[in-house]
């Protein structure tokens, strides 16, 4: 199954499968590396894959994990944009960046389980004429990583942290990078860094023996 089309379900951990594949083992990695992330002479970057898919109204801080709903992947992209936004406040001021894009339709793994590989493959000369209206149809994974390239060439101070960097492609194949402001409430982002941290410490509570 795909991150994206599979049913939610709890993982080995107890944890929503989609909520800790997209978002909390990512957050736990930052917070295990964050001594090493802050303080350098030169700024360190984060970038979370997001997607255009990230909505409030799929995401809620009651469950934020997602077990109620039917659009856990959604709910855990707007988790993710707002976690990226909450480590810039909370850490901007000790030289660590965090930044969100969306590649795009990219064919990958994850769009081989939404149609199967051979109806892709049909349907990519209808795709090429489509991504002259689309631009975010950018279908291959080396268009896909225009924005983490580009992003990698900016002075991360100069970033709006509540802005996605978004990959674009043209019907000509020319590769861009549109960014747009996210729809995301500060408050809202402090909440739930809030309840990550709880679960973080419940989680290293849990494993503390096999990480001594
Ligand atoms: N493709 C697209 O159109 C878009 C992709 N994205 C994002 O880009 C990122 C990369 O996706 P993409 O390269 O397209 O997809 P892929 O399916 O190629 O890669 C997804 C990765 O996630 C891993 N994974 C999937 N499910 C689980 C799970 N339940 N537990 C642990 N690991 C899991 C897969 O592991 P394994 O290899 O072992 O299966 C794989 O390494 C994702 O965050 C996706 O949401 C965003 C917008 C559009
Ligand atoms: C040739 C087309 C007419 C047929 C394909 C239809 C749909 C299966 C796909 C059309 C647009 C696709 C998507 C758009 C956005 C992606 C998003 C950014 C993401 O994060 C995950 C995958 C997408 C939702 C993707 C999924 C397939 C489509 C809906």
């Amino acid at each position: 199954e795909g991150i994206m089309t599979q049913t939610d379900r709890l993982n080995g951990d107890g944890f929503q499968e989609v909520f800790a594949t997209n978002l909390f083992g990512h957050f736990m990695l930052v917070r295990q590396l964050q001594s090493l992330l802050c303080g350098n002479e030169k700024p360190s970057r984060l970038i979370w894959t997001s997607s255009s898919n990230a909505r409030e109204s799929a995401f809620s801080l009651s469950d934020y994990q997602h077990a109620k709903g039917q659009e856990s992947y959604s709910s855990s992209k707007y988790a993710t944009d707002l976690t990226s936004v909450v480590l810039n406040r909370k850490f901007n001021g000790q030289g660590l960046y965090s930044s969100v894009v969306c590649p795009g339709l990219v064919m990958s793994n994850m769009t081989y389980r939404i149609l199967p590989v051979f109806l892709w493959k049909l349907l990519m000369p209808v795709m090429w004429l489509i991504r002259f209206f689309a631009k975010t149809y950018t279908l291959t994974p080396y268009n896909g990583a225009e924005a983490h390239v580009w992003l990698f060439k900016q002075k991360p101070e100069y970033l709006d942290s509540h802005v996605k960097y978004h990959s674009c492609t043209s019907g000509l194949g020319r590769c861009y990078v549109e960014p747009r402001k996210m729809d995301v409430d500060e408050d809202t982002a402090e909440k739930l860094y809030q309840k990550l941290l709880e679960l973080e410490e419940q989680t290293l509570e849990k494993y503390h023996d096999l990480l001594d």
